[in-house]
């Protein structure tokens, strides 16, 4: 009688742990959804007013493809002047709303685009260095944690203001090798550690979509000059999400490669002895599909892009196709419902297709938070002493101290860094291994050397400015694929009915870069790519 009882008691418990096990997580993601959409009503209110329209460019020439530019040189069509003076002409007009380029070689960009043009009228170049000068005469920008001989070299760090650099990174040299020209150099956070491109020595950038929001980061300012038509092509860099975050928020295309091809020289205080293991990969961001695999062969050089499989072709109606619509996680925001209409397109598309899409649910996804904030740390770089440009280390509640009463020269960003580094509850190597491994074995059987995953790139378009400080972690459904090492193109899928870029991640096992760079192919042809900012008004 008594075990009966005591059955029925077991019974009734589970059944109602049931009910609560999905009742609660509902409950606490529907206060989580629409205390976000208070924390934007909030801010809309504050910085509606603000807005400030970036008038779409004019020159035909500035709408062109990094790739078609470099054939119309070629080819005597354009003369390398007019397209690096249209570009100088174009940063000129919209800088002042932007704030995206921090230091420029106007001067010098001109005189080696008339070297170009003297060079091929008289025929110097024979058909094979044509080939291998893929963007001859093209120019480009990079971020400004990307060291470039004679530019910047503060990194958003106050105590290095007015700092020159002194050679090229070898990810720039690489590209000015492909006979691209470069222009200037553009905002990014402290170190490039952050989501947002924002830093006391240069202050914040502003996105050409909706001037009070967000550019993302740290590519920001990169992101910024491009989708408003005032460089060609431009190479990021990616430890978290620093090429995609941005791409995204600007309607761009970006590629985070396969890891271990990237020459880390010059990059953010490396010194290229980290190649073999670090998270940090180069690649190319740009407004076309079409340029990303020549910006990938400019940017690594055509030998390390070799493993990449860049040139093999694809027929994306034999892949298979997955998908993981939430990461599921209360610290990160829910999927707004605009996101998520235009990612279920997608994969609605590739269900046609081929049959079939499978949705994969992995529970370790949740622990994301912590086994990035590990893998960070494995990197080998002290954050907190980098960030006072080694002159002591930080301690975030003296650095929080110095904040409020405005006497720091760090940002607040860097500051929430050093809380997640110094206070946070950190994982052991042993949980760390284990977990990395679970996710990265499940995503490895189920992707093999023809699969592709489809992977939300934020749950919300470009949000207000600041923003990022009350949802930090949103950023890691990009960095997930730094921790596991996996390849990535961010793709752009048009605007959000309140005219702000839409996209999505296209993903796929490592050296397979090729599979995600055809998918991305097909998804511009279909869903329109990149549109430019305020193109109506
Ligand atoms: C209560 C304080 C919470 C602090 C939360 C901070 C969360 C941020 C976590 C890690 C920050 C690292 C961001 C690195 C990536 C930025 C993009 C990149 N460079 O690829």
């Amino acid at each position: 009688m008594c075990h009966l009882r005591s059955v029925k008691r077991r019974r009734k418990q589970r059944a109602f742990g049931g009910i609560m096990s999905s009742i609660i997580p509902s409950m606490l993601a529907f206060i989580h959804l629409y205390f976000d959409y208070f924390l934007d009503f909030l801010y809309g209110l504050y910085y509606n007013s603000k807005k400030k329209i970036v008038s779409a460019s004019k020159d035909p020439i500035l709408e062109l493809s990094a790739t078609e530019m470099a054939r119309k040189i070629r080819e005597g069509e354009l003369k390398s002047e007019e397209v690096v003076l249209a570009h100088i002409n174009r940063i000129k007009e919209v800088n002042g709303l932007l704030n995206a380029v921090i230091d420029e070689r106007f001067d010098a960009a001109l005189e080696e685009a008339r070297r170009v043009d003297e060079n091929i009228a008289k025929g110097v170049y024979a058909g094979r260095d044509f080939k291998q000068k893929i963007f001859l005469g093209v120019p480009f920008t990079t971020k400004g944690t990307t060291v470039c001989k004679g530019l910047d070299v503060s990194f958003g760090l106050v105590p290095r203001k007015g700092m020159k650099g002194t050679e090229d990174a070898k990810v720039v040299e690489n590209m000015k090798n492909s006979g691209a020209i470069l222009l200037a150099l553009t905002n990014v956070p402290q170190l490039s550690i952050w989501s947002e491109a924002h830093n006391p020595v240069f202050g914040i950038t502003n996105n050409p979509y909706d001037t009070t929001r967000n550019v993302g980061g740290s590519s920001g300012g990169e992101c910024s000059i491009i989708a408003a038509c005032g460089s060609a092509i431009g190479i990021g860099t990616d430890i978290g999400g620093s090429i995609r975050i941005p791409a995204y928020m600007c309607g761009l295309f970006g590629h985070k490669c396969s890891p271990t091809v990237t020459p880390t020289k010059g990059l953010t205080f490396r010194n290229g002895s980290e190649q073999d293991r670090t998270m940090v990969v180069a690649g190319p961001i740009s407004r076309y599909c079409e340029d990303l695999i020549p910006g990938l062969k400019a940017i690594l050089g055509a030998d390390a892009c070799r493993s990449l499989q860049l040139d093999k072709k694809v027929d994306i109606a034999k892949l298979k196709y997955y998908f993981i619509e939430e990461m599921p996680s209360l610290l990160i925001s829910p999927v707004r419902s605009d996101v998520m209409k235009s990612f279920r397109s997608v994969v609605e598309h590739f269900r046609k297709m081929t049959g079939k899409a499978q949705e994969l649910e992995i529970e370790e996804l949740a622990y994301t938070a912590r086994l990035y904030t590990k893998a960070l740390a494995n990197e080998g770089n002290d954050f907190s002493y980098d960030v006072t440009n080694k002159k002591y280390r930080a301690v975030w509640y003296r650095e929080l101290f110095k904040y409020i009463f405005r006497c720091s020269n760090l940002s607040f960003s860097s500051v929430m860094v050093l809380i997640n580094a110094q206070v946070l509850r950190k994982a052991t190597s042993e949980w760390f291994e284990e977990n990395t491994e679970k996710i990265k074995s499940e995503l490895l059987s189920k992707l093999g050397n023809d699969g592709v995953l489809f992977f939300v790139s934020q749950p919300t378009t470009a949000h207000y400015h600041h923003l990022s400080y009350l949802r930090p972690y949103n950023l890691l459904y990009f960095s997930l694929f730094n921790l596991l090492k996996f390849p990535v193109t961010q793709v752009p899928l048009g605007l959000s009915h309140d005219g702000l870029p839409l996209g999505v991640q296209v993903v796929s096992a490592p050296f397979n870069d090729h599979l995600c760079l055809a998918v991305a192919q097909e998804l511009e042809s279909v869903f329109g790519g990149y549109v430019p900012p305020n193109s109506q008004a």
